[in-house]
Order: C-alpha cells, then structure tokens, then sequence
C-alpha cells in the first residue's frame, strides 16, 4: 500500500514540480483515500484520483489598473476551475502579495471535497490575485477590482463558476466586483456569494464560516460528553472566520483568550467579551487597523510581535488566519499543554507534521475542509436564495448551517472512525468528499 501511495505521490509531484503546498494538500488527500480505494473495486481503474488532482481549467491574466497617483499598477489575477463533477465551480477569491499557482491549487483541490461535504450541488474551485489591498485607498481597491472582474466574467456565470471571498477579499471588494459584472454583462444575478444584504447577500453568510466552525466544534466535544461551556480558546486571526468563530464561542460561554494577524498576536487573560470584540471589528473592518491597537486601548492585554498564540495555555484551539500557521512544535507545546480540541477554521493551517501529533495524542481534531466548510455551505444557501428571488430569515439559515455542520460531522465519523474508537476526520473528511465527487465522476464517464 505504501509503495502505491508513494508511487502516486511521485507522479503528481514530477508534473507539478515545486508547488509545495498543493503537493501537502494532495499527499494527505492520497494516504487516506488510496486505501479505500484499494477496498472498493469499483473506484479501481477509473483513474479517478489522478483525474482530480488535475484543475480542469487553469486561467490567468494580467491585471492592469491606476493608482491615486495616476501611475500604471500590474498583477497577475487567476482563477482555478478544479472540478465540476457535482455542481458549478465554487470558491473564493484572495488578494495577498503571496498568492501564486501552488497556493491557489492546494485551495481549489481542498475545496473540492469541502464542497462536496457540504451535501449541496458545488463543484470546486478558487482564484485571486497577487494583489495587497492593505494600504490601498477604497478607490484603488475599487479600480483593481473592476480591472480583475472585467477579466474575469468572461470565465464565471451563476451556472458556471461562481466567486467569493478569502483573504483581503471581504465585503467591499465584493461590491465592487459585483457592481462591474453587472456593468459588464447587463445582468443582476449570484454570479458572487458573500453579497451586501441590499443587493442579494444572504443573512448569516459573514458570520458562517466562524460560526460553522464553532458548531462543529460542539460535535465533536459531543462524542466526549462534552460541551464548550466554561472551556477557554486560543484563536488566531482577526479576520472574517476569526471574528465570527470569536463571537459564536464567547456566546456558548467559552473564555477567548488570543486574536492575532499577521504582526503577532495578543492576549487578554479576562477574556474578549462581546464589546471588546466590537471593538477588534471595528478596528479590522472599519479603520483597516492592527490588532495591537487592542492592547492601547485596553491595557492589561498584551501583545507578543512576531509569532503566533500557540505556546499559550487553553482548552480549545481555533486556528483562523492562513496555512501552515501552525507546526510540529506549536502542536508538541499544545499537547504539553493539555490541549483537547483543534478546530481549523482556516484552509490548512496545521502542517502535516502538527496533524500527526494531534492524532497520536487523540486530541480532537477537525481539517478545514470539514470545520470551515459552513463559510461555502451558507454561499450555496445563497445561491439558491437568489435563484428563488427569495430570502430567507437569519433563524432559517442558521438553523439550515447547524444542520450541514451536524451531518458534515457525521460523515467525517462513518468514515473516519477507528477501531480504538478515535475519529480520524482527516481520514473521514477526505473519504466522505471523495465518494460523492467520485460518484459523479463515474457516472459522467472519462471527461
Ligand atoms: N472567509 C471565508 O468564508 C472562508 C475563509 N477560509 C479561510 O480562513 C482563513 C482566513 O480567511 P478570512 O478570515 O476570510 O480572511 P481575512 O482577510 O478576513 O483575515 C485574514 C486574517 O489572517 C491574518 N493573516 C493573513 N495572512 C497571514 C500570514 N501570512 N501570517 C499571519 N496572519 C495572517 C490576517 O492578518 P493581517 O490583517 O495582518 O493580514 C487576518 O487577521 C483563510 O485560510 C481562508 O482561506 C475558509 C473558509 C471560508
Ligand atoms: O463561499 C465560498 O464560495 C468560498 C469559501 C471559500 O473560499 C472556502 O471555503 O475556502
């Protein structure tokens, strides 16, 4: 079995030479799904796995636009259309300075399988730029999107591929894309998710991707008779996924301890109460500030530059911010620490090498693609919600997202369970995605 794996892995890194995250991406993908193939004759000879860790469709672009000075601005802008087997391709959109192929690849394959976990019709797929809106004027920000979208919409469609927001890719941005598609194309449809309340955004979307990760969360304590009452949490980021999963566990009664962005990380050992986190998204969303600015306002917190909360003490870990945030040693510290539930809310933020740590000391742990996928889960409630030109209460949506979060969990354990009793979600999430895709796949014959 081993040489078979590493037979594959071999091949998909001869072809994609130097992507070094979406090789960790696959690999993870290749050690828990191979075996089961190998157990399930029907999956055999179809090429099934070769076939999907192969994008579809791959386009980039230039991106040309203005800044305030009057000066010519270029970045390359991509979108990567990874599968369509079960539905249109879904994913977000990130603008960061370090976004490259490998980096959008790794996101468009988890999202594949996220998708498919979610129980709705996604195919997969992501795409961005290597655009910083950090320090840009709202008008900068407004002329790179037009120029990316007016790129773009040649390639999307509300039946095709439908985009949405990841990193810098937040709620204005979404406005300006959607404003000059609708320009473009003469045309007032989803063909965006993660849209303003006034012009088609569902109810509970900003907040789904934390929140979604809380839930799941609260199910996999569950399996331990367990609940989040009383527990305390580090979470890293303060972005859209950390807010939201900082607000959904202050509200169950958890102690959040930790926020943090890409200068380091701050503590209050009170906690974040509810205002406090107003405050920290007024700060991020509004005055596009620091999160060190927490610690001047509210003094007794303290702010460490340069690194990440992890060597801290906590029940609970909430890893939001990027990949590959958290390693071996954070993960040997936390276990140290008695850590007792990791929950990805972020697209792999563990390495490969912290994963196996957790799931050596059977500490609960969920991959992003199960605990995050609430954020596309709640794109998919609004796509629908746009297609029936109907909306849907913020109550209906929650109650529809706790659903999917609840039966995401279930998979993940049909599939992950081990015979000591451990659940494996890696292994159970990988599984569960690939069945439904492979399905599809099969049924759709060799395209
Ligand atoms: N938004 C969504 O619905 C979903 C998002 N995700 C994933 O969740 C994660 C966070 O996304 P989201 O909250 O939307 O993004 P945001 O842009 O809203 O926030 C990102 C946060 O992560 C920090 N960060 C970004 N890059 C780094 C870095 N290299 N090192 C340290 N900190 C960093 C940012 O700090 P700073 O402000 O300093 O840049 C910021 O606090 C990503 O992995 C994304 O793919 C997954 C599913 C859905
Ligand atoms: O809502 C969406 O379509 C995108 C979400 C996303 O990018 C993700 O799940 O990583």
């Amino acid at each position: 079995m081993k040489s078979k794996i590493q037979e594959f892995i071999n091949t998909v890194e001869q072809k994609n030479h130097g992507e070094t995250e979406f090789l960790q991406a696959v690999k993870e993908v290749a050690e828990t799904v191979i075996p089961f193939i190998e157990d399930n004759p029907h999956y055999q000879n179809q090429m099934l796995l070769e076939r999907m860790v192969e994008p579809e469709r791959i386009i980039t672009f230039r991106v040309t636009w203005l800044d305030d000075e009057g000066k010519t601005q270029v970045n390359r802008g991509y979108r990567v259309q990874f599968n369509s087997a079960i539905g249109p391709y879904k994913g977000g959109l990130r603008f960061h300075p370090t976004v490259n192929l490998s980096i959008l690849k790794f996101l468009g394959f988890e999202q594949v399988f996220k998708n498919s976990l979610t129980t709705l019709p996604l195919g997969g797929g992501k795409g961005g730029a290597d655009f910083d809106p950090k320090g840009k004027s709202d008008n900068e920000v407004m002329r790179f999107c037009q120029s990316f979208m007016t790129e773009l919409q040649r390639h999307i469609g509300k039946d095709t591929d439908v985009p949405a927001g990841d990193i810098g890719v937040g709620a204005r941005e979404v406005g300006f894309l959607f404003g000059q598609y609708k320009r473009l194309e003469n045309q007032f449809n989803g063909i965006l998710t993660g849209k303003g309340m006034s012009y088609g955004g569902s109810l509970i979307r900003p907040e789904a991707t934390g929140y979604g990760n809380i839930y799941f969360a609260q199910n996999m304590l569950k399996t331990k008779s367990e609940t989040l009452e009383g527990k305390t949490a580090l979470i890293s980021g303060s972005g859209n996924v950390a807010q939201y999963a900082a607000e959904k566990a202050i509200e169950l009664g958890v102690k959040v301890l930790t926020m943090s962005d890409s200068q380091g990380y701050m503590i209050d050992r009170e906690g974040i109460d509810k205002e406090k986190l107003e405050f920290i998204k007024d700060l991020k969303n509004n005055k596009r500030g620091r999160i060190k600015e927490y610690t001047e306002k509210y003094t007794h917190a303290e702010f460490h530059e340069g690194i990440v909360p992890w060597m801290e003490k906590a029940d609970l870990a909430f890893p939001c911010a990027t990949q590959n945030e958290l390693t071996e040693e954070h993960a040997n510290t936390l276990v140290k620490n008695n850590i007792m539930l990791v929950g990805e809310g972020a697209n792999m933020p563990c390495t490969a090498e912290a994963i196996e740590v957790f799931k050596k000391a059977k500490v609960l742990f969920s991959p992003g693609k199960a605990s995050n996928a609430g954020g596309v889960a709640t794109s998919g409630l609004e796509m629908t919600q746009n297609a029936m030109r109907y909306g849907w209460t913020s109550e209906e949506v929650d109650k529809k997202l706790k659903d999917i979060m609840k039966d995401i969990h279930e998979a993940c354990v049909k599939y992950g369970k081990t015979e000591d009793g451990y659940v494996d979600y890696v292994k159970g999430a990988n599984i569960a995605g690939f069945v439904k895709v492979a399905d599809a796949m099969l049924a759709q014959g060799a395209v």
